[in-house]
Formats: C-alpha cells, sequence, structure tokens
C-alpha cells in the first residue's frame, strides 16, 4: 500500500530514530544499523514517544506496526530494502563512506535518501557506484509527527527517482516538497539559519534572553507560519491590496537594514554560558523527555486544529492528515471483522487527546460526541457503508442522540468504545454505545442514537438496500439476546 516493504535505517539517533517510528507505524518492516551500544533503548524511547502522540492524533485504524530489527552490519539491514535512510552525524566524510557501503550492497532498484540538513546531494553521490539513486529526503524533527520531507536531487540524480521518492512520502503521512535546485541546507535550513543568527545576536547584544525571545516567536508570528506560512501572511498584512501593497509599504525598509544577519556572531565561552544558563533556567525543571511530552502534545493539537480549518475542509498540515485518515480509513476500515454476537461490538480504541481536555482537566463535551460519531461510522463501515459506498449516493445521517457522563476521562487515557445495535428496519438504525476506561473495563459515558439511511443526493430518508441491511439485521438479531443496556431510554430531567 505504501509503496515500500522494506525500510532500512543507517542511524538511529534522533532523527534516524523519528524516521523509524514513522516507517514503523505505517506498517512498514523497518531494518536498523547503528554501533552505538544503546541503539536499541535511545531508538526504543523514540517509538514509544511516536506511538503516544499517533494514539492522539488519530482515531482512523492504522495498519499493524511493522517489525523492527537491529542488525550487525551495514549490510544486513539494508539487503532487501525499498527504501533506504541514512541518518548518521552531519560530516561529508563519513556520509560519504557511509552511503558508498550502502551503494555497494543495496538493491540496484532501492531509493536511498540522506538525512543531512544541508550538504549537497551532488558531494554525496560523489563516489557512488549508482549515483542515480542517491536524493536528500531532509525532514523536521520529530519526524513522526512533522510531515515535510524536502527532496533535493543532484547533478547524477535521476528525475525518475525524484519521482518515486516523492510518491512514497504521502501514504506514510508526508509531504515531500521537491527544491528545484541544490544549494547548501536547501530551504528550511536556510530560513531557519537567518533566524537563529539573528536571534544569536540579540542575545549576545543582551537585547532580551532566550525565555523573551522564544516568547515573541511563540505568542506572535510562530503561530501564524504554522498555518500560513510567510508569504501568504505577508500578503493579508498587506490589506486589501495583498502583497503588492505590502511590498511597496516594507520593501524599502529591508535597505535600512533591520539586521545583522550577515554577521556571524563569535560563540566564544561567555556567549555559550550565557545562553546554556538562560536555557536552563526557562526549563526550569523540565527534563528533555518532558519538553519532548509536551512538544509533541501541543503539536499533535495543533494538527487537530489544522485538521479542522477551512470550514472542516483541512488546512495545511491539517488537510495531509486529513487526506492521510481517508487512506487509513479506505485501508483498514471497510474490513469486516468476525464479531462475538454475545457481546456488544467493540469498535473504537484511542487515547483522551490533549485537544480533548478542557478547562476541567478531563476529556470536554463534544468530544465525547466525536467518539461516538467515531464509534457509529465503525459500525457502518463493517456493514458496508464505507467511502465508496458514501460516494455513490447514499448514506446514514444521525438524527438524534442522548448522551449521559458517568465518569471522567483525563489527559492520555486509554478509552475504547462498545456498540449495541437495539433495532434496525429499512430506514432506521437505533443504537447504543458506551464508552469504557479500557484499564477497568468501567462505563464513562454511554450514547443512544437513531440514525436515518438517506439518499444524499435527494437530501431525504430512503429504505437501505438488502446488501446493507441484511448485515445489519444479522447483528441485532444477535444483540437481541443480550440484556438491554443499563441506561437506555433515558431523556434529560427523567427519575432513576
Ligand atoms: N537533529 C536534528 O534536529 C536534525 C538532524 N538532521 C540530520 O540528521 C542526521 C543525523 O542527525 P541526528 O539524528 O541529530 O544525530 P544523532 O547524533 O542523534 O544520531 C546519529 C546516529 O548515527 C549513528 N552513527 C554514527 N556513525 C554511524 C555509522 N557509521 N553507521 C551507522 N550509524 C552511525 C550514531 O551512533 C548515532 O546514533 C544529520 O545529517 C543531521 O544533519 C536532519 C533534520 C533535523
Ligand atoms: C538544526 N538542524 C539544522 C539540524 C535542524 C534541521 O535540519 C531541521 C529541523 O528539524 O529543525
Amino acid at each position: 500500500m505504501t509503496g515500500i516493504n522494506k525500510a532500512a535505517c543507517i542511524g538511529g539517533g534522533v532523527i534516524g530514530g523519528g524516521w523509524i517510528a514513522r516507517f514503523l507505524l505505517a506498517g512498514i518492516d523497518v531494518d536498523v544499523f547503528d554501533p552505538h551500544p544503546e541503539a536499541s533503548r535511545i531508538v526504543g524511547e523514540v517509538i514509544a514517544n511516536a506511538e503516544k502522540a499517533y494514539a492522539m492524533l488519530t482515531g482512523a485504524p492504522l495498519p499493524p506496526r511493522g517489525r523492527l530489527t537491529f542488525c550487525e552490519t551495514l549490510e544486513e539491514a539494508v539487503a532487501g530494502a525499498d527504501w533506504i535512510q541514512e541518518s548518521v552525524p552531519e560530516r561529508l566524510d563519513l556520509k560519504r563512506g557511509v552511503l558508498n557501503e550502502i551503494d555497494a550492497v543495496a538493491r540496484p532498484d532501492a531509493l536511498i535518501g540522506s538525512s543531512t540538513s544541508g550538504l549537497l546531494p551532488t558531494d554525496l553521490q560523489r563516489d557512488m557506484k549508482h549515483p542515480e539513486r542517491l536524493f536528500v529526503a531532509h525532514p523536521y524533527n520529530p519526524v513522526y509527527l512533522l510531515p515535510l520531507v524536502e527532496i533535493v536531487g543532484g547533478e547524477k540524480t535521476s528525475a525518475a527517482t525524484i519521482k518515486a521518492a516523492m510518491e512514497r512520502l504521502p501514504p506514510i503521512g508526508m509531504k515531500g516538497v521537491h527544491i528545484a535546485k541544490e544549494i547548501e541546507a536547501f530551504v528550511g535550513d536556510r530560513l531557519l539559519e537567518a533566524l537563529w543568527r539573528e536571534a544569536l545576536w540579540l542575545i549576545h547584544d543582551d537585547i532580551c534572553t532566550v525565555e523573551t525571545l522564544d516568547d515573541v516567536i511563540r505568542y506572535s508570528f510562530g503561530l501564524r507560519w504554522a498555518q500560513m506560512g510567510l508569504f501568504q501572511t505577508y500578503r493579508i498584512a498587506g490589506g486589501e491590496a495583498g502583497m503588492r501593497h505590502f511590498l511597496a509599504q516594507f520593501g524599502p525598509c529591508l535597505a535600512w537594514p533591520w539586521t545583522k544577519l550577515t554577521d556571524v556572531v563569535d560563540l566564544d565561552d561567555a556567549l555559550i554560558e550565557k545562553i546554556g544558563q538562560q536555557s536552563d533556567e526557562q526549563a526550569a525543571d523540565l527534563s528533555i523527555r518532558e519538553l519532548e511530552r509536551i512538544r509533541d502534545e501541543n503539536l499533535v493539537g495543533i494538527l487537530q486544529a489544522l485538521k479542522g480549518g477551512d470550514g472542516g475542509k483541512g488546512w495545511g498540515a491539517g488537510k495531509l492528515l486529513k487526506d492521510f485518515e481517508q487512506s487509513l480509513w479506505a485501508q483498514g476500515g471497510g474490513t469486516t471483522t468476525s464479531f462475538d454476537p454475545s457481546k456488544p461490538l467493540r469498535l473504537v480504541e484511542t487515547k483522551v487527546s490533549p485537544a480533548w481536555v478542557d478547562y476541567n482537566g478531563h476529556m470536554t463535551e463534544h468530544r465525547y460526541l466525536q467518539v461516538f460519531g467515531d464509534t457509529s461510522d465503525a459500525l457502518l463501515r463493517l456493514v458496508g457503508v464505507d467511502v465508496a459506498y458514501v460516494e455513490a449516493g447514499h448514506s446514514y445521517y444521525t438524527v438524534e442522540t442522548h448522551i449521559r457522563h458517568l465518569g471522567e476521562a483525563k489527559l492520555g487515557q486509554a478509552i475504547h468504545s462498545t456498540c449495541r445495535i437495539l433495532s434496525v428496519n429499512d430506514k432506521r438504525l437505533h443504537v447504543f454505545h458506551t464508552l469504557h476506561d479500557t484499564a477497568t473495563g468501567e462505563a464513562i459515558a454511554t450514547a443512544e442514537h437513531m440514525l436515518l439511511h438517506v439518499d444524499s443526493k435527494a437530501g431525504k430518508a430512503t429504505p437501505a438496500p438488502a446488501v446493507i441491511l441484511d448485515k445489519v439485521k444479522a447483528i441485532a438479531e444477535a444483540h437481541a439476546n443480550l440484556v438491554a443496556p443499563e441506561g437506555v431510554g433515558r431523556y434529560v430531567g427523567q427519575k432513576r
């Protein structure tokens, strides 16, 4: 499904570990070579972070996790791999050596990506026997959550390699951007370096502390950048006349200039100590692992917000997430699972995401409806109401809902839902869902819904076809033998 059956990761540090997690969670087997004595622990911690983040990021059915193997040699790891990702330290001689080794043992049609942050692919591929399959695939940390990969070819990289690399990224939830000309540091790190240089001067010259500088970014343009980048943001800042007016008004300022960008700050011991101390104060007692957790939760929240952007169509990285989820549903969601008729159907497994928690410190009201809605969707897919069925013009719409809140769901808590079909006829489908704490099995909430089968083009109820109805009825008949769920038919204000 992803076009990658087996990936090899050479180097399993911060970035290699992120690639490994990205591949594994997309269902791809990964063979790793990293001589570091603690490589498997380090990679294991990155995978654990990634799994926590994905559990909060999406309710879509992820494929079964790929198989992870640590290999004794590079040759063993690379054997049979379709995509080989090099993520060793940023030194040209080291990378060249490793890439030449990969080149000697890789399958002839394998794609070889380098995670380099700034080295030229032409320099990396210089001594390779098959340089046409080498390209830069520059990701962003954490690779398992940030979707961008800059794809850069060298003088000897073939167009077919670039095309194949670009095509393999969306199925693993990533977005490739092809950088037209190779240049040191590509696009992203050029921009980051400009900001970084200026930031170091501001600290050096005591204009502000590292904390103030970070606040300036995260309370203002950092929020804008995540959703519209630079040019589209400035287009809006030009008012109704847009970009041309913006350039006319602020273009001349570039000559003043407001920057020390072309000077390189001397990172002497005093400056390193000053930044180190201010950074320690800023972090207070938070460890790197705690900061990673906070970062991941925030990124999940931002991605989810963007998924609802542009009136629910999704925007930027959120649109990418939405499309990725659609493909996951199409692959995994439509499969008919066998079910035990003596029990309610167990349909949605998830964890309480940071974006779901309110000021009371627990899952907020409308997220209950979201999970119950996902439960109805999972039931519908089980009986054949899948993406193709809906696109062909029919669906079920929910027309009535009653939710009861019986307990609390806290941040990160594992929860799952079960479904009972109470009754069904050719148009109506009456269901009762329960949300459980997965650790204890206790009910946290229940929801009773009435759904109608509709002709979505005509916008009115219509009988469901036998191909759907027969499946629903089979489940309903099995569920009729169960004891009626507690709370069925309740209404607000009813005496208990
Ligand atoms: N850290 C970051 O924010 C980013 C780094 N990158 C790039 O990713 C690459 C890796 O950087 P990091 O993961 O940060 O470094 P790192 O130091 O965390 O990891 C490098 C890993 O490579 C392993 N290694 C060293 N020699 C090796 C060899 N001969 N064969 C196999 N493994 C070997 C090391 O044991 C280590 O685990 C660099 O090219 C860097 O520029 C790209 C994007 C972001
Ligand atoms: C610092 N860095 C140059 C290694 C950063 C990157 O390459 C990308 C990122 O994740 O910021």
